[in-house]
């Protein structure tokens, strides 16, 4: 009956879903953020801590938590992660020399039992910057091709613009269709 009543609710579009964004500092997780919420970019300054804010898109709700992603922060990042249903891992496109240790940060926090039933999104952003990595030569530094217990897709974008958000969440709103 509860599994019913909240499959009901959720065709409402009441239900909340918790998404974490996680990726290098300067990647422009809270550019991105912002500008799902507001519909512009924001000035933003290095993220101490965590960003939280509600974005209703379409008929759904998500609960997204920017975290700071300074190395001194990252080790922080498991204490967002439970009840998450999306990771979205945002990477600098311009950034090939730090791509490695987007790559095992990527591997180990999918690791994590609270993440074990999480779907990833990764954000190949900046791609208005002229050199900038693809999202197929991305994908294949990060090994995505590895991952199979976590359904995941790359979508490139620019968050300056927002151009390609809203394709990365048409891709997290047919994955909750499919739950
Ligand atoms: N050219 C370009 N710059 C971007 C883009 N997205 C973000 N930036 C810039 O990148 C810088 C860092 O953006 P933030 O959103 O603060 O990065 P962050 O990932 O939240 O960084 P931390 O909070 O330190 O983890 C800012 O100067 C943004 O304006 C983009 O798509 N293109
Ligand atoms: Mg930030």
């Amino acid at each position: 009956m509860g599994l019913l009543i909240s499959k009901i609710w959720s065709l409402f579009g009441n239900e909340e879903h918790k998404l974490v964004l996680v990726g290098l500092d300067n990647a422009g997780k809270t550019t991105i953020l912002y500008q799902l919420l507001l519909g512009e970019a924001v000035h933003t300054r290095p993220t101490i801590g965590s960003n939280v804010e509600e974005v209703v898109w379409k008929n759904l709700r998500f609960v997204m938590w920017d975290l700071g992603g300074q190395q001194s922060l990252r080790s922080a990042w498991n204490t967002y992660y439970t009840n998450s249903e999306f990771v979205i891992m945002v990477i600098d496109s311009t950034d090939r020399q730090r791509l490695a240790i987007s790559r095992e940060e990527l591997h180990r926090m999918l690791t994590y039992e609270e993440l074990s039933r999480a779907c990833l999104l990764v954000f190949a952003n900046k791609q208005d910057v002229k050199g900038s990595m693809t999202a197929a030569e991305i994908s294949e530094q990060l090994d995505l091709t590895s991952i199979k217990q976590h359904p995941w897709h790359i979508q490139a974008c620019c968050a300056l613009t927002g151009e390609g958000l809203h394709l990365g969440l048409e891709w997290i709103a047919s994955r909750i269709k499919k739950k």
